[in-house]
């Protein structure tokens, strides 16, 4: 029985905070689709509260790690273990297209699959991202920042240990993208949730994340961690970005 779920709970209604983030211990993983080794023997520790931006060519593997670890995708061999100290972890996913339920209104996309004693923290999301007063607005009727706000709200609704972003802001474009980067900073740094970013973008990557993984050929080729402080000076991280450039090529 997780405290969560308790009939005593009653959550913080300004608190998105997943409690400790959930800890990723990932090991000689191998993925195959049929004659196709995507993953091959991959080893990967990731710590509480970790972000992590995973980046690679186009077909190298991201996504199929990223559902790995979502449990959507089976793999063939090695261990997978994600775990967080005070409570069961929770993992969410957030994708490229904002998956929301278009017969919904913003804030039961948002709570649906909560508890009831939870369905509160779905105010505090939105409000969080900025769209406390959109409240009852359909998709259809929300410009796709917006619409990826609120599947940013859902995920973090579900206060995940482990929150999962696959090319989240892939479809924006760059100003709705930028101020999305800002907005999720400081949302990850009120849950404190372990974060595996994939992107094409290094910028992204090397903004929003403690630590760049390269993965080519279904291999980690690169483990970096950019040194600065964020929010982190573009010109400060030109030589990694390069060096991670030169590898992805
Ligand atoms: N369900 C599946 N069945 C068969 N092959 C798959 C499946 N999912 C992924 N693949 C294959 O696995 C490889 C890796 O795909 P994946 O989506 O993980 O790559 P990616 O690095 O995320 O690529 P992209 O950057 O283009 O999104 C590709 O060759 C893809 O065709």
């Amino acid at each position: 029985m997780t405290a969560l779920t308790s009939p005593s709970f009653r959550p913080d209604p300004l608190s998105l905070r997943a409690g400790d983030g959930a800890s990723v211990h990932v090991q000689n993983l191998t993925v195959k689709f049929g004659s196709n080794t995507v993953l091959r023997d991959l080893t990967l520790d990731v710590a509480p509260g970790e972000r992590v931006a995973v980046v690679g060519a186009s077909g190298g593997g991201k996504t199929t790690l990223l559902r790995v670890l979502a449990g959507l995708t089976p793999h063939s061999a090695g261990q997978v273990q994600i775990r967080q100290a005070s409570d069961e972890a929770r993992v969410r996913v957030m994708f490229q297209e904002d998956r929301l339920l278009p017969w919904l209104g913003a804030l039961d996309n948002v709570t649906l699959g909560l508890p009831r004693a939870e369905r509160n923290v779905g105010l505090t999301a939105l409000t969080g991202v900025g769209l406390a007063d959109r409240a009852s607005t359909y998709p259809h009727e929300l410009s796709g920042g917006q619409r990826q706000r609120v599947a940013l709200a859902r995920a973090l609704a579900h206060r995940p240990a482990l929150l999962l972003l696959d090319e989240p802001f892939g479809a924006l474009d760059a100003l709705t993208r930028a101020s999305m980067h800002t907005l999720l900073e400081t949302l990850l740094d009120d849950t404190g949730a372990t974060t595996l970013l994939v992107t094409h973008d290094l910028d992204e990557a090397l903004k929003l994340a403690d630590r760049v993984l390269l993965l080519r050929g279904g291999e980690v080729a690169a483990d970096v961690r950019p040194a600065a402080p964020r929010p982190r000076d573009r010109v400060a991280l030109e030589p990694l970005r390069q060096h991670l450039e030169g590898q992805l090529l």
